[in-house]
């Protein structure tokens, strides 16, 4: 009855209007505010929702009583999260203390979307003081973006991205795609001069904390290094090995599947910092050595955007309108700067047919020449395919390995070769290495000795004519 009376006298727009009024008023006498953090945003994945799940799962602010445990598909640890429906109190900076809450409400009708959407909505309530206001939305969510950045790093395997779809996006936008980088090769395991190792092993350490040094010099915080020789000389190795070392994701940018230069930068826009670039066989991968043509057409070719995928765009290089001063601006112009920590690696077998606008100093730092096994990196092949050290060998194979692994040029992937297939038979591994690196010394020297009888020939033949000539000129003086 009182309801009712109530409905009679109080129409509803009034009660509406007095209830907000009320809200308002507490609102305005509360000492807090509220931020919610979906995890879907329209259609988009909230970042700042999967941040925040992993910087809550950080050890140092786990204080809940009940928490869940995750793991992720690529990772390689638990996380631990908070629970449904369930809060925990975080201190920033010692003063400002605020609380963050899981908030879990099943979701109602499937609305239609373009991608199924889960059957919760979640989100995180953060409560702060309203005198916090303003280091809670700035320098604390930054420190929490941060925070769960670094956790990222840890506890996730590389990744390595590719950009195969060419320029097509995938759902969240991004244009590459990427799969768990698992690649077992480190320096360690790497068989190359152990001074030029440790030379790049401190030029790559130097750049990861050199922040301040860039800074203070004005230079982009980036680093490219070339490495250029024979295949099966261990480049690609090098470039898995500067990852794992740093703990960097790979970019494997694929440049025959980029179709013009504005492409190319859109891709460069969606690396993250703390990777590595990379460009394999650059000399193959476009003709970059006519700089002048392409430059001359490098406008029209910008604004001739090809249908992203579409590759349909003819010109004469078989519809690829990306130029060299495309990928200049790519490794070093401005837009090379829209992340940081980051290094580009080319790798070539051909460094004579690269332009020398791409080898000029400061912008690729380091041109690394991976060359023929050398015996230094012999004995850590040795050691890591036999397990042997440099006593286990007996000191006679060693000096025969020795006189002739200089002439044999063979690449440390032939040597591996000989290694693998004899690995449960050591003594029968060295001695068969030994066999294959007299033959192809004997086998280089016939060739060179052949070509030098060759020239000598040639001279030979050249001679005569050059002694006629000579007769002939001294008979007119
Ligand atoms: N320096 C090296 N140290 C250790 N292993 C090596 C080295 N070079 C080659 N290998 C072995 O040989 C194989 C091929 O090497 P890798 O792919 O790194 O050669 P590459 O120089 O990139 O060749 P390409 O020019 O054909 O791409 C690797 O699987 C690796 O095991
Ligand atoms: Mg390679």
């Amino acid at each position: 009855f009182s309801q009712s009376l109530l409905q009679t006298v109080f129409p509803a727009e009034v009660r509406f209007a007095s209830l907000k009024f009320i809200h308002r008023i507490c609102n305005w006498f509360s000492a807090y505010c509220y931020y919610d953090i979906t995890e879907i945003d329209g259609v988009n994945t909230n970042e700042l929702y999967n941040a925040v799940q992993l910087y809550l799962s950080s050890s140092a602010s786990i204080t809940g009583n009940r928490l869940s445990l995750t793991r992720g598909l690529n990772s390689s640890t638990i996380t631990f999260g908070l629970s449904n429906n369930d809060s925990l109190i975080d201190t920033f900076n010692g003063t400002v203390k605020v609380l963050w809450e899981h908030v879990v409400i099943p979701r109602q009708a499937q609305t239609f979307s373009w991608r199924p959407l889960p059957e919760e909505k979640r989100g995180f309530l953060l409560r702060a003081k309203k005198k916090d206001k303003a280091v809670v939305l700035g320098s604390y969510l930054d420190f929490v973006m941060e925070k769960a950045n670094e956790i990222r790093r840890k506890n996730q395997d590389r990744l390595l991205y590719t950009n195969s779809r060419g320029g097509s996006l995938d759902s969240r936008g991004h244009p590459w795609e990427s799969v768990p980088f698992k690649h077992p090769s480190t320096f360690e395991t790497l068989a190359m001069d152990p001074q030029k190792k440790a030379e790049i092993m401190a030029d790559l350490l130097d750049f990861a904390n050199g922040e301040s040094f860039y800074q203070t010099t004005g230079r982009a915080w980036k680093r490219g290094y070339l490495l250029y020789g024979p295949p099966g000389t261990g480049k690609s190795s090098m470039i898995a090995a500067m990852a794992n070392f740093l703990g960097y994701d790979i970019y494997d940018l694929e440049l025959t599947e980029v179709h013009t230069n504005s492409e190319l930068r859109k891709l460069l826009m969606k690396t993250s910092s703390k990777s590595i670039i990379v460009i394999e066989d650059i000399d193959c991968s476009i003709n970059l050595t006519n700089r002048k043509n392409n430059n001359n057409n490098n406008n029209s070719s910008t604004h001739s955007f090809s249908p992203p995928g579409a590759g349909s765009c003819s010109t004469e290089d078989g519809g690829n309108t990306i130029t060299l001063s495309g990928l200049l601006n790519f490794t070093d112009g401005l837009w090379s700067c829209c992340g940081t920590e980051r290094i580009f690696v080319f790798t070539s077998n051909h460094i004579e047919k690269l332009d020398p606008a791409l080898l000029r100093s400061g912008r690729m730092d380091m041109h690394i020449h991976m060359s023929y096994c050398s015996f230094a990196a012999l004995k850590i092949l040795l050691k890591n395919y036999l397990g042997y050290d440099d006593d286990d060998v007996e000191r006679q194979f060693l000096e025969q390995l020795e006189q002739v692994i200089e002439k044999a040029e063979m690449t440390p992937a032939d040597i591996s070769e000989v290694l693998i297939k004899n690995r449960r038979n050591k003594n029968k591994a060295v001695w068969e290495l030994l066999e294959a690196l007299r033959t192809r010394a004997e086998r280089n020297d016939a060739v060179k000795s052949s070509s030098d009888d060759e020239e000598q020939e040639k001279r030979a033949l050249e001679s005569p004519k050059q002694g006629q000539l000579q007769l002939h000129d001294d008979k007119v003086h």
